[in-house]
C-alpha cells in the first residue's frame, strides 16, 4: 500500500514504540507519578515496557518518555527491579502531544517503518492487540485499538441530555500505530486544544483504521483503576 509519504509500508516494516510516561498523574493523587506506582509488585511502567519488548513483536527501538525531573527515579527502579529491557529515555513536555513529539524526534534516524504510540499507564495491553495494530498500520498507514461502549451513552444539551446510538461509537485505547513518516508530518503541525490522542493529530491527513482493542486494556487514571488492574493482572498470570 502506498503510504501518505509515498513509501511502501509492508508487514515486514521495522517496528518502533514510543511509550509516553511524561505525565504527573494529578487524578491519581499519589505521592509519585502513577507510572511509577507498584502494580502486583512491580512498577506500572515496567509491566508496559515488558509487553512491547516481547520478542514476538520484533520491535527494534523502544523510546520511553519520562518527566524531565524523573530520570533518576526511573534509573533507581531499573536498578531495583533489574530492568534490562533495551530502551532509550527522553524528556517529556507540557502535554501528551509534546511528549509524543519528543519521543518521535528520538527516532529521527529511522527512515521508514511503523511506530506505535502507547500510554505508559496501560500495562495490561494484550500482545495480540499490539501485534494486530502494528500489522493494520503496515497495511492502512494508521491504525488504533478501540472497543465498543458497553453502557448506554447520552450527550449533554442545554435542555438536559439525549440518547446517543452507541453502535456508532467506540472507546479509544492505545496502542495507536502509524507509518512513521505520516506521524512525523502530523506532529510538525501546531498543537490544537482538541487533540486527545495521536489519531486526532493524524486524522485530517489520513483515515484512521480501527482494530479490536480489549476491555482489559485499562488506562490507570484513578486509584480504582489500580485495584482493577491488579486483579486482572493476577488473573492473567494464573492462566
Ligand atoms: N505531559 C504529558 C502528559 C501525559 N503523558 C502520558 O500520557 C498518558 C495518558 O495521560 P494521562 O492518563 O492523562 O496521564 P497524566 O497526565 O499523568 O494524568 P493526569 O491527567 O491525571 O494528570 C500517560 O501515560 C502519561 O504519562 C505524557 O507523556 N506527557
Ligand atoms: C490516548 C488515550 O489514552 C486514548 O484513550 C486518552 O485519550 C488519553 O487521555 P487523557 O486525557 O490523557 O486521560
Amino acid at each position: 500500500m502506498a503510504s501518505s509519504s509515498g513509501t511502501l509500508a509492508s508487514a515486514s516494516s521495522n517496528r518502533y514504540a514510543i511509550i509516553v510516561a511524561g505525565g504527573s498523574g494529578t487524578r491519581m493523587g499519589a505521592d509519585r507519578p502513577k507510572q511509577f506506582l507498584e502494580l502486583a509488585g512491580e512498577p506500572v511502567l515496567l509491566h508496559t515496557l515488558r509487553r512491547f519488548a516481547d520478542p514476538v513483536l520484533s520491535v527494534v527501538a523502544i523510546v520511553l518518555v519520562l518527566p524531565a525531573d524523573q530520570f533518576e527515579t526511573w534509573a533507581q527502579l531499573c536498578a531495583t527491579y533489574h530492568i534490562q529491557l533495551p530502551h532509550t529515555v527522553v524528556a517529556g513536555g507540557a502535554s501528551r502531544w509534546a511528549s509524543v513529539r519528543n519521543g518521535l524526534a528520538e527516532l529521527a534516524s529511522y527512515p521508514t517503518g511503523v511506530v506505535a504510540v502507547h500510554d505508559g499507564v496501560r500495562p495490561l495491553t494484550p500482545v495480540t492487540v499490539i501485534e494486530n495494530t502494528y500489522a493494520a498500520a503496515a497495511t492502512h498507514g494508521a491504525a488504533i485499538a478501540a472497543v465498543p461502549p458497553k453502557d448506554s451513552v447520552r450527550g449533554l444539551s442545554q435542555q438536559g441530555s439525549y440518547a446517543l446510538d452507541r453502535s456508532r461509537l467506540r472507546l479509544v485505547q492505545t496502542p495507536q500505530c502509524f507509518e512513521i513518516n505520516l506521524l512525523r508530518r502530523a506532529y510538525q503541525l501546531p498543537e490544537l486544544a482538541t487533540f486527545t490522542d495521536d489519531a486526532s493529530v493524524v486524522e485530517d491527513m489520513h483515515p484512521i483504521h480501527l482494530v479490536a482493542g480489549d476491555y482489559c486494556n485499562l488506562k490507570i487514571t484513578t486509584p480504582d483503576d489500580l485495584l482493577l488492574a491488579e486483579a486482572l493482572l493476577r488473573q492473567q498470570s494464573a492462566l
